[in-house]
């Protein structure tokens, strides 16, 4: 059975779908995702209330149904790529298109609706366990079923931790979301996000709060999948990213290195010498990397 959203909720969520600062074009269109949720950053630069530029000509594509890596020194606009992806603000110069179309000339509401976004911060609503993960889908025009909560609460483990407390999902939360700890609030997070079934999924630190072991399951479940979903992490521990199909390293608002783990490696640069700490046991963290200015 699907339950709907509370009217309080709900609205919530509209303020979260539709930015009031951009206006939709007149009879904008829907999102139409005919490949699958290719993102691409074409020319893109941009900077917060004229200040200096975060991200300058920004040229990279993520293909559709695979796993991109974005990793890059605190502050040099990683989480900012994920705000004008889902069209939170606008690019100053070059465009940002989704399977061909410009984000800009889409409707917001199809736009967001078709991305699940998981960052480090959970939101809990008064109500159940269920309800709040169920909620995930609430975009879509209700919750989730009890099966599609249950199937995401196995893949983030911890459908075992609910179900050994007293009256398991039914078990109410408050907005602080008591009875959970930081790490099974996170993937509460992440269980919303995965229920949305949406076929583009951003990850920002999604996962920073949880146990290696815990993170490679709720990735190869993400991976391995039945829905094609092109999935971009922003992580900062490497164990999380390596296995990706393309890893995009930033630095000083550019693309400084795109390739995949071994590639990288390979390379010598940047990422390399991450590993290559990494490897030592000095660098768990990608902050901590030396920041070597980047070339133009
Ligand atoms: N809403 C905002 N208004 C003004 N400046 C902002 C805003 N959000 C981020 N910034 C600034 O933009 C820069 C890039 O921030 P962003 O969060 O995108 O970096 P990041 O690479 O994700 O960093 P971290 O790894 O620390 O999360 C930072 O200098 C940050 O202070």
């Amino acid at each position: 059975m699907r339950l709907r959203p509370s009217s309080r909720d709900a609205s919530t969520v509209k303020t979260i779908h539709e930015t009031p600062d951009l206006q939709d074009d007149a009879g904008a269109p829907s999102l139409d995702l005919k490949i699958g949720g290719t993102i691409e950053f074409r020319n893109v630069s941009f900077s917060y209330d004229d200040q200096a530029p975060i991200l300058r000509d920004i040229n990279f594509t993520i293909p559709a149904g695979r796993t991109t890596a974005i990793v890059g020194m605190s502050g040099q606009g990683k989480s900012t790529l994920f705000s004008l992806a889902m069209r939170m603000v606008d690019v100053a110069d070059g465009a940002i298109l989704i399977d061909g179309q410009d984000i800009r000339r889409v409707a917001q509401g199809d736009l967001r609706s078709q991305i699940a976004y998981v960052n480090q911060s959970f939101v809990a609503f008064p109500g159940t366990i269920y309800y709040n993960i169920a909620y995930g889908a609430v975009s879509l025009g209700e919750l989730a079923s009890k099966d599609e909560v249950v199937e995401a609460a196995k893949a983030v483990n911890l459908y075992d931790t609910i179900m050994g407390r007293e009256d398991g999902f039914d078990a109410k939360l408050d907005k602080s979301g008591n009875k959970m700890s930081g790490g099974e609030l996170q993937r509460m997070g992440i269980a919303r996000a995965l229920v949305k079934k949406s076929p583009i999924l951003l990850l920002d630190e999604a996962t920073a709060a949880l146990d290696t072991a815990t993170e490679t399951k709720i990735m190869d479940y993400i991976r391995n999948s039945k829905e094609s979903r092109t999935t971009v992490i922003i992580a900062h521990r490497i164990s999380t990213i390596m296995d990706a199909d393309q890893i995009v390293v930033l630095g000083h608002g550019r693309v400084a290195e795109l390739g995949t783990h071994n590639e990288l490696v390979a390379k010598g640069g940047i990422y390399a010498e991450m590993w290559a700490k990494t490897q030592a046991g000095s660098l768990s963290d990608m902050p901590t990397v030396v920041d070597k200015p980047i070339g133009p």
